[in-house]
Protein backbone atom coordinates (compact mmCIF):
# COMPACT_ATOMS: atom_id res chain seq x y z
CA UNK A 1 0.00 0.00 0.00
CA UNK A 2 1.25 3.08 -0.66
CA UNK A 3 2.41 5.60 1.98
CA UNK A 4 3.79 8.82 2.99
CA UNK A 5 7.65 8.79 3.21
CA UNK A 6 10.01 11.66 3.75
CA UNK A 7 13.30 10.60 3.21
CA UNK A 8 16.98 12.32 3.51
CA UNK A 9 20.01 11.93 1.23
CA UNK A 10 23.01 12.80 3.03
CA UNK A 11 25.22 12.45 -0.15
CA UNK A 12 28.70 12.67 0.68
CA UNK A 13 28.19 14.60 3.65
CA UNK A 14 29.21 14.28 7.33
CA UNK A 15 31.74 12.66 9.05
CA UNK A 16 30.67 10.07 11.79
CA UNK A 17 30.44 12.39 14.72
CA UNK A 18 28.26 14.24 12.67
CA UNK A 19 25.89 12.01 11.49
CA UNK A 20 25.31 10.63 14.71
CA UNK A 21 24.55 13.85 15.95
CA UNK A 22 22.44 14.82 13.33
CA UNK A 23 20.73 11.48 13.43
CA UNK A 24 20.09 11.72 17.29
CA UNK A 25 18.51 15.47 16.61
CA UNK A 26 16.22 13.96 14.01
CA UNK A 27 15.59 11.39 15.79
CA UNK A 28 14.26 13.51 19.25
CA UNK A 29 12.42 15.66 16.94
CA UNK A 30 10.61 13.11 15.91
CA UNK A 31 9.82 11.23 19.10
CA UNK A 32 8.79 14.59 20.28
CA UNK A 33 6.40 15.13 17.38
CA UNK A 34 3.39 13.92 16.42
CA UNK A 35 4.28 13.31 12.63
CA UNK A 36 1.32 11.12 11.87
CA UNK A 37 1.43 8.39 9.54
CA UNK A 38 4.58 9.74 8.25
CA UNK A 39 7.39 7.25 7.78
CA UNK A 40 10.75 8.96 8.10
CA UNK A 41 14.24 7.60 5.62
CA UNK A 42 17.59 8.59 6.91
CA UNK A 43 20.36 7.61 3.67
CA UNK A 44 23.25 8.00 4.86
CA UNK A 45 27.24 7.31 3.58
CA UNK A 46 28.06 3.60 4.42
CA UNK A 47 30.39 4.16 7.16
CA UNK A 48 27.33 5.87 9.14
CA UNK A 49 24.70 2.71 8.74
CA UNK A 50 25.86 0.62 12.09
CA UNK A 51 26.16 3.76 14.44
CA UNK A 52 22.83 5.14 13.10
CA UNK A 53 20.84 1.96 13.47
CA UNK A 54 22.51 2.30 17.34
CA UNK A 55 21.68 5.74 17.93
CA UNK A 56 17.93 5.80 16.39
CA UNK A 57 15.15 4.84 18.58
CA UNK A 58 12.44 5.92 16.62
CA UNK A 59 10.40 2.98 15.14
CA UNK A 60 9.17 5.94 12.84
CA UNK A 61 13.11 6.32 10.97
CA UNK A 62 14.34 3.83 8.92
CA UNK A 63 18.14 4.10 7.88
CA UNK A 64 19.16 3.38 4.49
CA UNK A 65 22.27 3.19 2.24
CA UNK A 66 22.86 5.22 -1.48
CA UNK A 67 24.00 2.28 -3.66
CA UNK A 68 25.41 -1.04 -3.05
CA UNK A 69 27.54 -3.49 -4.96
CA UNK A 70 26.28 -5.02 -7.85
CA UNK A 71 27.82 -8.64 -7.14
CA UNK A 72 26.71 -10.92 -3.98
CA UNK A 73 30.31 -11.06 -2.89
CA UNK A 74 33.57 -11.53 -4.07
CA UNK A 75 36.72 -10.23 -4.85
CA UNK A 76 35.42 -6.23 -6.06
CA UNK A 77 37.68 -3.97 -3.65
CA UNK A 78 36.53 -1.07 -2.38
CA UNK A 79 32.82 -2.59 -2.95
CA UNK A 80 29.63 -2.86 -0.46
CA UNK A 81 27.47 -5.77 -1.21
CA UNK A 82 23.48 -5.50 -0.07
CA UNK A 83 23.90 -8.51 2.51
CA UNK A 84 26.56 -6.22 4.05
CA UNK A 85 24.20 -3.33 4.36
CA UNK A 86 21.31 -5.53 5.90
CA UNK A 87 23.55 -7.01 8.56
CA UNK A 88 23.89 -3.01 10.07
CA UNK A 89 20.19 -2.78 10.49
CA UNK A 90 19.68 -0.89 7.87
CA UNK A 91 16.52 -1.30 5.49
CA UNK A 92 16.12 0.63 2.30
CA UNK A 93 19.36 1.12 -0.67
CA UNK A 94 18.91 4.36 -2.76
CA UNK A 95 19.68 3.07 -6.18
CA UNK A 96 20.20 4.79 -9.18
CA UNK A 97 20.43 8.41 -8.48
CA UNK A 98 20.99 10.73 -11.09
CA UNK A 99 24.32 11.46 -9.90
CA UNK A 100 25.48 7.68 -10.04
CA UNK A 101 24.22 7.43 -13.14
CA UNK A 102 25.85 10.47 -14.61
CA UNK A 103 29.77 10.29 -12.47
CA UNK A 104 29.84 6.55 -12.06
CA UNK A 105 28.16 5.29 -14.90
CA UNK A 106 25.05 3.31 -13.40
CA UNK A 107 23.32 1.84 -16.56
CA UNK A 108 19.52 0.26 -16.31
CA UNK A 109 21.56 -3.26 -16.79
CA UNK A 110 23.76 -2.43 -13.81
CA UNK A 111 20.51 -1.57 -11.82
CA UNK A 112 18.71 -4.72 -12.44
CA UNK A 113 21.33 -6.93 -10.38
CA UNK A 114 21.11 -3.67 -7.41
CA UNK A 115 17.73 -4.19 -7.41
CA UNK A 116 17.56 -8.09 -7.28
CA UNK A 117 20.12 -8.16 -4.71
CA UNK A 118 18.01 -5.43 -2.34
CA UNK A 119 14.80 -7.51 -2.94
CA UNK A 120 16.99 -11.04 -2.41
CA UNK A 121 18.35 -9.29 1.21
CA UNK A 122 15.20 -8.07 2.29
CA UNK A 123 16.17 -3.90 1.48
CA UNK A 124 13.47 -1.61 0.12
CA UNK A 125 15.21 0.17 -3.33
CA UNK A 126 14.58 3.56 -3.12
CA UNK A 127 15.15 3.54 -6.91
CA UNK A 128 15.04 6.89 -8.40
CA UNK A 129 14.25 8.21 -12.17
CA UNK A 130 14.40 11.88 -14.09
CA UNK A 131 14.90 13.50 -16.67
CA UNK A 132 17.88 16.27 -17.73
CA UNK A 133 17.39 19.76 -18.34
CA UNK A 134 17.63 19.19 -22.29
CA UNK A 135 15.32 16.10 -22.44
CA UNK A 136 12.30 18.55 -20.88
CA UNK A 137 12.87 21.39 -22.81
CA UNK A 138 12.78 18.90 -26.07
CA UNK A 139 9.83 17.17 -24.82
CA UNK A 140 11.51 13.94 -24.14
CA UNK A 141 10.88 13.46 -20.60
CA UNK A 142 7.77 11.15 -20.46
CA UNK A 143 9.63 8.76 -22.93
CA UNK A 144 12.86 9.08 -20.64
CA UNK A 145 10.90 8.12 -17.16
CA UNK A 146 9.17 5.44 -19.07
CA UNK A 147 12.42 4.03 -20.59
CA UNK A 148 13.99 4.12 -17.23
CA UNK A 149 11.12 2.08 -15.83
CA UNK A 150 10.44 -0.10 -18.67
CA UNK A 151 14.62 -1.21 -18.40
CA UNK A 152 15.41 -0.92 -14.33
CA UNK A 153 12.26 -2.45 -12.98
CA UNK A 154 10.96 -4.76 -15.95
CA UNK A 155 11.89 -7.88 -13.58
CA UNK A 156 9.91 -7.01 -10.76
CA UNK A 157 6.36 -8.59 -10.04
CA UNK A 158 3.20 -6.95 -8.49
CA UNK A 159 4.37 -8.11 -5.19
CA UNK A 160 7.77 -6.45 -5.54
CA UNK A 161 6.73 -3.07 -6.38
CA UNK A 162 4.95 -3.01 -2.89
CA UNK A 163 8.66 -3.32 -1.77
CA UNK A 164 10.16 -0.74 -4.02
CA UNK A 165 10.05 2.89 -3.66
CA UNK A 166 10.32 4.95 -6.73
CA UNK A 167 11.39 8.86 -6.55
CA UNK A 168 11.01 11.32 -9.33
CA UNK A 169 14.05 13.36 -9.47
CA UNK A 170 14.24 16.16 -12.07
CA UNK A 171 17.73 16.59 -12.53
CA UNK A 172 17.20 19.90 -13.48
CA UNK A 173 16.05 20.57 -9.86
CA UNK A 174 18.45 18.32 -7.93
CA UNK A 175 20.69 21.39 -6.10
CA UNK A 176 19.56 24.23 -8.54
CA UNK A 177 16.95 25.89 -6.29
CA UNK A 178 14.72 25.72 -9.16
CA UNK A 179 11.92 22.84 -7.85
CA UNK A 180 9.52 21.56 -10.04
CA UNK A 181 6.24 23.37 -10.02
CA UNK A 182 3.36 21.50 -8.27
CA UNK A 183 1.54 21.10 -11.07
CA UNK A 184 4.85 19.37 -13.00
CA UNK A 185 5.01 17.03 -10.16
CA UNK A 186 1.91 16.09 -9.96
CA UNK A 187 1.57 15.47 -13.91
CA UNK A 188 4.86 13.35 -14.06
CA UNK A 189 4.06 11.10 -10.73
CA UNK A 190 0.44 10.55 -12.59
CA UNK A 191 1.92 9.28 -15.55
CA UNK A 192 4.14 7.08 -13.10
CA UNK A 193 1.95 6.13 -12.12
CA UNK A 194 -0.31 5.17 -15.20
CA UNK A 195 2.60 3.77 -16.34
CA UNK A 196 3.20 1.33 -13.58
CA UNK A 197 -0.86 0.50 -13.90
CA UNK A 198 -0.45 -0.43 -17.85
CA UNK A 199 2.87 -2.35 -17.56
CA UNK A 200 2.33 -4.29 -13.96
CA UNK A 201 -1.30 -3.48 -13.36
CA UNK A 202 -3.26 -1.18 -11.03
CA UNK A 203 -2.13 -3.56 -7.94
CA UNK A 204 1.49 -2.85 -8.42
CA UNK A 205 0.52 1.73 -9.59
CA UNK A 206 -1.34 1.37 -5.98
CA UNK A 207 1.53 -0.13 -3.85
CA UNK A 208 3.93 1.71 -4.68
CA UNK A 209 5.10 4.65 -3.01
CA UNK A 210 6.46 7.75 -5.95
CA UNK A 211 8.49 10.45 -4.07
CA UNK A 212 9.62 13.60 -5.34
CA UNK A 213 12.73 14.94 -5.34
CA UNK A 214 14.76 18.26 -6.35
CA UNK A 215 14.93 21.33 -4.00
CA UNK A 216 12.35 20.24 -2.19
CA UNK A 217 12.15 22.62 1.13
CA UNK A 218 9.85 23.42 3.94
CA UNK A 219 8.33 26.48 2.11
CA UNK A 220 7.29 24.41 -1.12
CA UNK A 221 6.71 20.73 0.31
CA UNK A 222 3.22 21.22 1.27
CA UNK A 223 2.27 22.50 -1.81
CA UNK A 224 4.40 19.56 -3.34
CA UNK A 225 3.15 16.74 -1.42
CA UNK A 226 -0.80 17.97 -1.40
CA UNK A 227 -1.16 16.78 -5.19
CA UNK A 228 -2.72 13.10 -5.32
CA UNK A 229 0.47 11.14 -6.60
CA UNK A 230 2.88 12.47 -4.42
CA UNK A 231 3.60 10.36 -1.93
CA UNK A 232 6.60 12.40 -0.29
CA UNK A 233 9.73 13.21 -1.17
CA UNK A 234 13.72 12.30 -1.78
CA UNK A 235 15.34 15.27 0.22
CA UNK A 236 18.84 16.32 0.03
CA UNK A 237 20.53 19.68 0.93
CA UNK A 238 17.05 20.50 3.51
CA UNK A 239 18.02 16.71 5.02
CA UNK A 240 21.17 18.07 6.62
CA UNK A 241 19.66 20.89 9.00
CA UNK A 242 17.51 18.81 11.27
CA UNK A 243 15.42 21.47 11.79
CA UNK A 244 14.47 21.93 7.57
CA UNK A 245 14.38 18.05 7.54
CA UNK A 246 11.28 18.36 10.01
CA UNK A 247 9.53 21.15 8.32
CA UNK A 248 9.24 18.66 5.44
CA UNK A 249 8.61 15.62 7.47
CA UNK A 250 5.29 17.72 9.06
CA UNK A 251 4.22 19.60 6.09
CA UNK A 252 1.80 16.84 5.06
O1 LIG B 1 18.44 12.78 -3.41
C1 LIG B 1 18.07 13.96 -3.29
C2 LIG B 1 18.01 14.81 -4.45
O2 LIG B 1 19.13 14.71 -5.24
C3 LIG B 1 17.56 16.22 -4.18
O3 LIG B 1 18.62 17.01 -3.71
P1 LIG B 1 18.30 18.52 -3.27
O4 LIG B 1 17.15 18.45 -2.31
O5 LIG B 1 19.56 19.00 -2.63
O6 LIG B 1 17.93 19.26 -4.51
Amino acid sequence: MRKKIVAGNWKMNNNLQEGIELAKEINGLVESTDIKDVQVIIGAPFVHLTELNKAITSNKIRVSAQNCADEKSGAYTGEISASMIASTGTECVILGHSERRSYYGETSEILVKKTNLCLENNLTPIFCIGEVLEERESGKHFDVVKSQIADGLFHLSVEDFGKVILAYEPVWAIGTGVTASADQAQEMHAFIRKTLAEQYGEEAAQNCSILYGGSCKPSNAKELFSNEDVDGGLIGGASLVAEDFMGIITAF
